[in-house]
This record gives C-alpha cells, structure tokens and sequence, in this order.
C-alpha cells in the first residue's frame, strides 16, 4: 500500500476539479488531483461540447429543409449519418484533446489515478493501491445519468447521453425518456437529422421553464415540431434483435408498446456521492445524500472538506462548476481563513430551436412562500419584427421586477436566439438594474432585442398600475 499525505486533495479532475486543482495551487498547498475515470471532463467528452455538434449539424439540416419560403430551393436533402457522427467525434476529440493537454501540464507527481473513497474525516483510500491523508478534501465527483429501474432489462438499445456521442451513424429511431434539456436538445437535434423521434415525458415539464405562460407557449412550439406524449409513464422495454419494444402507460393508465432502434434514457443526473464512503468522512448530508454545504464557500459545514460542481447539485452547469470549484479550491487552500467568492446571477440556455432560457430569479422562486407580490412584463415574439423577417417568429419572454424599488428580477423564456437575450438580461440583473435603467440603455434596429424592449416596457406600465397581474398565492407554476 502505497501512503501519501497532502494538503489538499481533489477528487475528480472534471472541470470542478481542474478549476479547484489550481485555485489551491495558488495558494500554495500540496495538492492531489485523483480521477477514477478518464481524463477529459464531462463537458468536452459526452456533454456540452458533442451535444452542440450534434445540434450545429441538425441546424444546418433544418435550414435546407426550410429555406423554400425565402424563394430558395435546396433541393433533397440527404443526411449521411456516418459523416454526421464522425465530425461530431472528430471535433469532441479535439476538445478532449486541449483538456489532456490541460491535465498533461500538471507536474505527474500531483496526479494520482484510481477511484477515492473515505476512510475517515482526513482518509482516502484509492482503488485498494494508495492511502491518501489529506488536511483538506474537495469533492469534485460530478454527476452520472439516472438510470430507470423500469428499463434496467432493455438490453444494449437502452442508452443514455453518454453513449450517443460514441455512434457511429445515427439510428433509425429514437425513443427519448424525459424532456429535460438533454430530451429536448438532442430529441430535436436527432428528429431534425431524420431520425424518427419520440418523446415521452412524466408530467408536462418543458427544460427548466417554471413560468406557466411561457411553458404553455413552449408545450406548443415544440409540440408542434416533435411528437411528445406527456404525462406517460415507461413501465418495460425489452430488447428483440436490433430494436427494443418500449411499453409506456398513458395519463389513463392505457398501456401501449412501440418499437424504436434506442431508448434514450434522459430522466435526470445524479450527483456521484453514493460511491464515496461518505458514511466515514463525518459529514453531516441531506436526505440526498449530500453533504450540507455552504453555496458562497462551498464548505461543508464548518468541516475541512468542499464539494464543487454537478456532486453537490446546486446548480448543475458547466460555468457554475468552474465557479464552484475556484471558490472550492481556494478555501481549501487557505483553510481555515475561508472566504465567500464570487457568485453570478443564475443563468441556464437550453439549445433547443427556438432557445430555451432562464436567468436570476425563476417564477417558481418568486412564487415561493406565496407572500411576495411580483411584476411580470411579457413580449410574444409572433408578430416581432426581425423574428419574423428571419422566420424564427416564435416563443414568449416574461421579464420580472420588485414593486417599490423596481428592480429586476429574472426572466423565462422560449425566444429566438435567446442565448444571447438571456446573457443582456443576467447582466442586467446582476447589476441591480431597475426597469428604467434597462430601458434607457441602446436598442438598435432591427434586433431580435427589440423585443425584450417590448416586455420591458410592459413590465414598467405594470410596474406604474401598482400591483402585479399575479397573486402569487394563486399561481400554479409549472412541474
Ligand atoms: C449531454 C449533456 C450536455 C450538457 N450541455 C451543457 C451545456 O450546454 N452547458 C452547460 O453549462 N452545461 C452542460 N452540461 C452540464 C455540464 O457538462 C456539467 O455541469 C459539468 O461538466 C460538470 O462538471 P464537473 O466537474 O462537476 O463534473 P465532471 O466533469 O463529470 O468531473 C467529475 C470527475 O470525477 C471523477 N470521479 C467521480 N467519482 C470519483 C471518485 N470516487 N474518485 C475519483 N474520481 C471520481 C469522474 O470520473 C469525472 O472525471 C451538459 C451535460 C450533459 C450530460
Ligand atoms: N444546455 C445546457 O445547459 C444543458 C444541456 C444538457 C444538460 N444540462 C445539464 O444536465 C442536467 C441533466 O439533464 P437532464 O435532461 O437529464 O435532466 P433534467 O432534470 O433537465 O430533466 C429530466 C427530465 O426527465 C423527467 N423524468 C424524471 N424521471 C422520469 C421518469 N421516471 N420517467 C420519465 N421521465 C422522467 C423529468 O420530468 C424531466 O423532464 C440538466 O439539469 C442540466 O443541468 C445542461
């Protein structure tokens, strides 16, 4: 048995982990990053990266598809699925490939391969080979896809997104579980390359919207482009030769079966905390299993450990688990003068087409309590100019803001290029920005910004009335 001792050990070299690695380096500690996977993280090997080349390709495939009202006729369109999958793995590769180089430049004796466990407060034991005491521990973990007990039998045609990006053509057709924004993103990614697609969804939740206008308006875009049976549940799916047979029960309870090439399970990830002996770190957890933390220092409790990014499921993004893990690593480096870091204004985009975004305060959030009366502005993108002339005139933005002070507060929409709509907003918001300071800021011509103007202008006019066109006691936000 080999033995080292740290100052600060990391477990997980993921983007939490590389991040932390660093931040503690910087403080001049004796750090240890330990990976019981492969090198490479999340993001660029099966996350945001290959979901987006995924998505570019469909984009490209939906535009030829679509650009006959503009009086431009691209003739068939033809999809080879191979060249589709194998620059979807090429250009990973290549993201993967700087995140090697990353880890490479880390000096070898400050890397350490195998999978962590507790064996007490300040004890790792790594794969059975080393025992690693460390004053300081971040938990970098990340998180894995949730699979369904219902279709644990499925046999190989049961995926989840971690197997998608290693095809090597697309399949026939797909059966997604979930309409989460793994579901949607690649559901309407793959349904746009010409598989056949369906979605099965729980209950009616649409990515992260909790606005029940905008998931109304969303329900309806999307349902119009994808075939989604909500309120469904999946009960079996067993695999005959190159197809598995799902069988799903509806809201009636009325069971039916269907064949597909895949099943592609996106129910949801869970935080990787359940492997890691945390019964012997002396932490105190929530019914999760988590550690309780501190989400300004990542500290657990008033302990010497930190939990960083998807393990401690806060908020499970990629810019947040870089945040996490510099705040994270910085503490446990200069434990114990622990320190609040910089915390943004929550923002999440789900690529789907139109956008999908959500910034600083959600409507389920304000609705919380049911005390707090809030101001909500909207703006339908149907009749929105540069929208319409681009013939993307679909999706709803709901803005909102504080009686009194006139602050804003967050926003949901289904818009157009909302990518970049949500970024202008979580600036703002992120500032304090009142109404009338965002409304004096520039609004060229013709944005698709000219509809945030819009909304902006009708959350200042309800914001003047004086009470919100929302009781907060009566709302129903969306599951
Ligand atoms: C399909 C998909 C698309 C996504 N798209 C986006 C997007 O567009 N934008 C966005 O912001 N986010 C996106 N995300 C989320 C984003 O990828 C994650 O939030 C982020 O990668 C999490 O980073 P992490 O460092 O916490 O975890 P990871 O990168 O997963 O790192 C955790 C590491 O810990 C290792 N590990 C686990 N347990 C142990 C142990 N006991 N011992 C040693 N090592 C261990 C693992 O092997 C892994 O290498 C997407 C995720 C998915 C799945
Ligand atoms: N663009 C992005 O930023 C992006 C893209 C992909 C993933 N992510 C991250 O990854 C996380 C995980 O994504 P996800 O889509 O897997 O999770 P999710 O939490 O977004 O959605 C899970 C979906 O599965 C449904 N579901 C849960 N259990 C089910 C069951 N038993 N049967 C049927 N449906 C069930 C839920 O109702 C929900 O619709 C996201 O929350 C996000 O943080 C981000």
């Amino acid at each position: 048995m080999n033995r080292l001792d740290v100052d600060v050990a990391v477990i997980g070299t993921g983007t939490a982990g590389m991040t932390a690695y660093r931040a503690a380096k910087a403080q001049g500690a004796r750090v240890l990053v330990i990976e019981g996977g492969e090198y490479g993280t999340t993001c660029a090997r099966v996350g945001c990266m290959p979901s987006k080349l995924l998505i570019a390709a469909a984009e490209s495939a939906h535009a030829m598809r679509h650009s006959a009202p503009f009086g431009v006729h691209a003739g068939e369109v033809r999809i080879d699925g191979r060249a589709v999958m194998e620059r979807v793995r090429r250009e990973r590769d290549r993201f993967v490939g700087f995140v090697l180089e990353s880890v490479a430049s880390f000096p070898e004796e400050d890397r350490l391969r195998g999978h962590a466990r507790f064996t007490g407060p300040h004890t790792l034991l790594v794969d059975g080979h080393t025992e690693v005491r460390a004053a300081r521990i971040v938990i970098a973990t990340g998180s894995s896809p949730l699979r369904l007990p219902a279709l644990a039998d499925g046999g190989p045609g049961v995926v989840t997104s971690d197997d998608v990006f290693y095809w090597d053509t697309l399949p026939e057709s797909v059966a997604v579980i979930g309409t989460g924004v793994i579901g949607l993103e690649l559901g309407q990614a793959l349904h746009r390359l010409g598989v056949r697609v369906k979605l099965f969804a729980r209950g009616g939740s649409i990515a992260q919207l909790s606005d029940p206008e905008v998931l109304r308006c969303a329900t309806r875009v999307l349902g119009g482009e994808l075939d989604i049976q909500f309120q469904s549940t999946a009960l079996g799916a067993v695999q005959e030769g190159g197809r598995v047979a799902l069988t799903v029960a509806d809201a009636l309870g009325t069971e039916s079966t269907e064949r597909f090439q895949c099943v592609l399970v996106a129910a949801g990830r869970r935080p990787n905390v359940h492997d890691l002996g945390l019964e012997h770190s002396g932490l105190e957890r929530g019914p999760d299993g988590i550690p309780l933390f501190d989400a300004r220092t990542m500290q657990c409790g008033t302990s010497h450990v930190f939990i960083a990014g998807d393990a401690n499921d806060e908020r499970p993004l990629l810019h947040d688990a870089a945040d996490h893990g510099k705040i994270a690593g910085d503490n446990a480096g200069r434990y114990p003068d622990v320190r609040p870091g910089l915390r943004r204004t929550p923002i999440a985009v789900a690529f789907t087409e139109p956008n999908i975004a959500t910034l600083g305060a959600s409507y389920r959030q304000l609705c919380a309590g049911g005390g707090r009366k809030f101001a909500v502005g909207a703006v339908s993108f149907e009749n929105q100019g540069r929208s319409r002339v681009m013939l993307q005139n679909q999706g709803m933005l709901r803005v909102y803001a504080e009686f009194g002070s006139r602050r804003f507060l967050g926003a949901e929409m289904i818009a157009p290029r909302a990518e970049h709509l949500a970024h202008t907003l979580a600036w703002a918001c992120q500032m304090r920005m009142t109404v009338d300071q965002m409304l004096d800021m520039p609004f060229y011509h013709p944005v698709i910004e000219e509809g945030v103007r819009t909304a902006l202008r009708d959350l200042s006019r309800c914001l003047a009335a004086g009470e919100s066109d929302v009781d907060a006691a009566d709302t129903e936000p969306g599951t």
